[in-house]
């Protein structure tokens, strides 16, 4: 069957949770890509170059956004993020799905995109914002200023909900990730209907016509 690669956006404010349910996410289904983003921010301890992101400096960063290589990109907590263009293409074209752990802007910019799929998009809340902040130290890898940065930029990312197809309350892990998979589920079935369905039915009929 002739289908196109989705477009999954996943956002939410810093830490609650998207990293995690991405991760999950892949382990159940491999075949899933992830769009590993540009950055200028330095990396964390553990973070891999070209697993987690693509760590670069500000002049190679707008030297790529110059070039046309970034599908979307935006400042975030003061360093630039990014989506590379190319490879997103390529398993829109192999029939991959694409996920994206992008802010609003990224959101807004991929909708906008003329790459033409289906685009998905979930907003993932945190059960309360003191349990957001207990995330964030609890995760161990931000000062304490950047915490408190990143606590005080929650609000604005979370106006943003309503601007996405699903929201979810990740409260409970496990749920959250069942809730992901259903989703995915669901929307491959509604991109499989759009697409090359039609030819299928009409096979299985000629077959014993
Ligand atoms: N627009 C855009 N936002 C991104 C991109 N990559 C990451 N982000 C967002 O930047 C924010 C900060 O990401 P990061 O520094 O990894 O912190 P974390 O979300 O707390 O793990 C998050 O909201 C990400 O979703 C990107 O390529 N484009
Ligand atoms: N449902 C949950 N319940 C408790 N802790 C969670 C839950 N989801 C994520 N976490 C923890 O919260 C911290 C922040 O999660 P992370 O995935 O890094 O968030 P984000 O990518 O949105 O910034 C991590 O330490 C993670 O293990």
């Amino acid at each position: 069957m002739d289908r196109t690669g989705l477009l999954i956006i996943l956002s939410s404010p810093s830490g609650a949770g998207k990293s995690t349910l991405a991760r999950r996410l892949m382990d159940w289904d491999p075949s899933l890509r992830f769009s590993v983003s540009a950055t200028t921010r330095p990396p964390r301890p553990g973070e891999v170059e070209g697993q987690h992101y693509y760590f670069t400096t500000p002049g190679a960063f707008r030297q790529m956004v110059e070039q046309g290589q970034m599908l979307e990109y935006a400042e975030v907590f003061g360093n630039l993020y990014g989506s590379p263009r190319a490879p997103v293409e390529a398993a829109m074209r192999d029939g991959r799905d694409t996920l994206f752990d992008v802010d609003w802007q990224g959101g807004q910019q991929i909708r906008a995109s003329a790459l033409g799929g289906h685009v998905v998009s979930i907003f993932v809340l945190p059960p309360s914002l003191p349990e957001l902040e207990r995330r964030l130290r609890a995760r161990g890898q931000d000062s304490d200023a950047v915490i408190a940065g990143r606590m005080e930029k929650s609000r604005a990312e979370i106006s943003h909900w309503a601007e996405y197809d699903y929201v979810l309350v990740n409260d409970d892990l496990d749920q959250t990730e069942g809730q992901l998979r259903a989703i995915l589920t669901a929307e491959r079935l509604r991109r499989d209907r759009q697409g090359g369905l039609g030819r299928f039915v009409k096979h299985l009929m000629e077959e014993h016509a």
